[in-house]
């Protein structure tokens, strides 16, 4: 492996199938510097067919296999878009894969990807596989991301907050004395995606501005949080296993007429409520909330989490120099430099695992 350069390229296509975040990273020095950044969208029926694999279907062996084909050309696309903006030789592509069933209770995970397709395609190092060791060493197997925020974003002597909010949320508890402590709160954006695709055909609610218009249902909250993941203690993890469209609308058939916009406003409430009931369990001084990931956009999610949190500010990452929708492909490429210097990924107290585990697997050029 050509250690030689401590740029890596990081992609990471998460839980909301939109496509491919891509940056460059920059290590050198202990510094974390973005160099350039990409996004790849998925072709429409790459998209569906990676929806239709997260649930059992018909001929799914075959079905996976052909998809991470497809995945494999769209990463492969991300690189080409990245490589002229390197400014330097990338020593290797991190690579997240795409989540289609994560049940870790049941000892696996699964992220579809053909990372060898992706080192032909590409002719560079590629490290893929990140959450499968932590599972066998007994952890959840995510988040991961919590050990890169507290790199990126973790200052002595005060208590922050980073939450991600993509198709799931989850929050990274930077104690502020070295304590990291973590989990998934639940649903980010993936109910409140697919109530909007529903009922106005969009792809999301563009900064919160339908949810703001309506008002939240009290009744219809409370159902949507009678779930029991919500009271589960950590390490915990969740995905589109458990938070698909049979349980927004097992939830939503006693409440037919609630109003289309009412339901947006109380689905957005319900995500900013886990992640305040979340935050507030951690911790009960924190001083800044900081949201990256997609939902950091939403203006009317951000205001809930804080109104919730009695008036503590919450902001976006970029406050702190990362872009909101940078920060995941960036923990992948730290996580990929940490692999090549044989280097622990994982925070036991976050997932449960055993111990400190290497996290990843390297398919060379
Ligand atoms: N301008 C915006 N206004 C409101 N919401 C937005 C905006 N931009 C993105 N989003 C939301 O963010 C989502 C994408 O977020 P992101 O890319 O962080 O998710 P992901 O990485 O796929 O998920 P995960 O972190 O769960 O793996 C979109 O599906 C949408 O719901
Ligand atoms: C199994 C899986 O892909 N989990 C994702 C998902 O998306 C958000 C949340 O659920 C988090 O647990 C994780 O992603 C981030 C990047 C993580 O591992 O920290």
């Amino acid at each position: 492996m050509r250690d030689t350069s401590s740029l890596i390229i990081g992609l990471m296509s998460g839980t909301s199938l939109d496509g491919v975040d891509g940056v460059v990273a920059d290590f050198s020095g202990g510094a974390i510097r973005t160099v350039a950044a990409a996004f790849t969208p998925f072709p429409p029926e790459l998209r569906s067919e990676l929806m239709a694999l997260q649930a059992a279907s018909e001929n799914e062996l075959e079905r996976e296999a052909l998809a991470a084909n497809g995945l494999a050309l769209c990463y492969a696309d991300c690189v080409r878009q990245l490589l002229p903006l390197a400014g330097g030789p990338v020593a290797a592509v991190a690579v997240h894969g795409q989540t289609i069933r994560h049940r870790p209770e049941l000892g696996f995970t699964r992220q579809t990807n053909n990372p060898a397709l992706l080192a032909e395609l590409t002719g560079i190092d590629v490290i893929a596989d990140f959450r499968t060791r932590d599972i066998a060493a007994g952890g959840q197997g995510a988040p991961l991301v919590p050990a890169f925020h507290e790199a990126a974003f973790g200052k002595p002597g005060l208590a922050r907050v980073v939450v991600n909010i993509g198709g799931i949320g989850n929050i990274s508890v930077l104690h502020g004395d070295g304590r990291v402590t973590g989990f998934d709160t639940g649903p980010g954006n993936v109910l409140m995606d697919l109530w909007i695709g529903r009922q106005l055909g969009k792809a999301y609610d563009e900064g919160g501005a339908w949810a703001a218009s309506g008002k939240v249902d009290e009744a219809l909250l409370a159902a949507l949080l009678d779930e029991p993941y919500f009271r589960q203690p950590a390490p915990k993890s969740t995905g589109r296993d458990l938070f698909h469209e049979q349980w927004l609308d097992a939830k939503l058939a006693r409440f037919g007429d609630v109003a289309p916009q009412d339901v947006m406003a109380t689905l957005t409430r319900l995500t900013a409520t886990t992640i305040a009931d979340a935050i507030r369990d951690e911790h009960a001084g924190v001083e800044a909330v900081y949201a990256c990931g997609g939902g950091a956009y939403n203006t009317t999610l951000l205001r809930g989490i804080g109104d919730a949190l009695g008036g503590v500010k919450v902001e976006s990452t970029a406050a702190l120099g990362i872009a909101p929708n940078r920060v995941e492909a960036l923990a992948f490429a730290w996580l990929g430099y940490r692999f090549m210097r044989r280097a622990p990924g994982n925070l036991p107290a976050v997932t449960g695992a055993r111990g400190l585990r290497i996290l990843g697997a390297l398919y060379p050029a």
